[in-house]
């Protein structure tokens, strides 16, 4: 079994950055901006943001980090976006999700300039992935997927993948980017009739459902490549440990390659949102 290592792919991706970054600048005398809008005080979300802040800094971006409070309303988000979409400094508008609950998601994504969504979420980026258009932003978890996939697996023709999960940010558009690599894709969740007999079918397995360590052995056919996608807190002998969507121990021995959690996915989701910056500044 081969261990996909996530941290290590990240690093070399952030490294073109780094130099695509100092390119921009002699070319075009400004460097590239990233704004990072964080709502409240969610642990996980400040952690998150702080990683961000760092790697932009450490690649060369001009980071802003904007911190707002717990009790902002939908309004004073929305005036904040519109003034980040025409400042030209601003390449990158970034707004962390999730949200507190007076404020819609969705409207806010929607605000969001699309050539400055360096999260792929606005539906404009949506309908330009779905439509195979170049200019789409394309949401950085998915891309780093498709990319720690690409480096044990580099022709994907005719491979058949299978994705649990269907959520906005990483099952429908990872679909997307695996049927453009012509691969054969099947969606499933939580209706998906018998889903260890549809997942033990998979060349290829991605687990994106948020339940920690649902993927067992006989879920996984011998050979597969195994992406997890989870990251789940969970209590283990008194203490709190980090694990995926798959039962790393007892599904390792029988897929070719799987990513490891933490250090497989999680890595990648922060490189490919600087590598969407460099792209939106261009
Ligand atoms: N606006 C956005 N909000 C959220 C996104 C996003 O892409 N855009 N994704 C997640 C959180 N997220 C980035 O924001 C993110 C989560 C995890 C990691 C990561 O590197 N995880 C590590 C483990 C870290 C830990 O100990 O918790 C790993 O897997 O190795 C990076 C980014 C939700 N919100
Ligand atoms: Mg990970």
């Amino acid at each position: 079994m081969q261990l996909i290592d996530g941290k290590l792919k990240a690093a070399e991706i952030l490294e073109q950055v780094k130099a695509g970054v100092e390119g921009q600048v002699k070319a075009d005398g400004a460097r590239p901006g990233l704004t990072v809008v964080l709502v409240g005080e969610d642990p996980a979300s400040q952690v998150y943001v702080r990683n961000k802040e760092k790697r932009a800094e450490e690649a060369g971006f001009n980071g802003q980090l904007i911190r707002l409070p717990s009790t902002t309303s939908e309004s004073d988000l929305l005036a904040v976006i519109d003034k980040l979409n025409t400042d030209k400094s601003v390449h990158g508008i970034l707004v962390q999700l999730p949200l507190p609950e007076q404020i819609n998601e969705q409207a806010v994504i929607g605000a969001i300039a699309p050539e400055k969504d360096v999260d792929g979420f606005h539906e404009v980026n949506g309908g330009r992935l779905l439509n195979g258009d170049s200019r789409a932003m394309v949401p950085c978890t998915p891309l780093g997927c498709l990319h720690l996939i690409e480096t044990v697996i580099p022709d994907l023709k005719g491979m058949h993948a299978v994705i649990i999960g269907r959520s906005n940010i990483v099952g429908k558009p990872l679909s997307m980017l695996l049927l453009q690599k012509s691969c054969t894709v099947t969606i499933t969740h939580s209706k998906t009739r018998d889903l260890p007999n549809v997942c033990a079918g998979a060349d290829i397995l991605i687990a994106a459902v948020g339940v920690p360590e649902l993927v067992k052995a006989d879920w996984v056919k011998p050979g597969a490549v195994v992406i997890d996608v989870g990251i789940n807190r969970v209590a283990r002998d008194g203490k709190q440990v980090l694990v995926g969507d798959v039962d790393f121990d007892a599904v390792r021995d029988i897929a070719s390659a799987i990513t490891p959690v933490p250090g497989g996915v999680g890595p990648m989701t922060i490189a490919c949102l600087l590598s969407n910056t460099l792209a939106a500044s261009r």
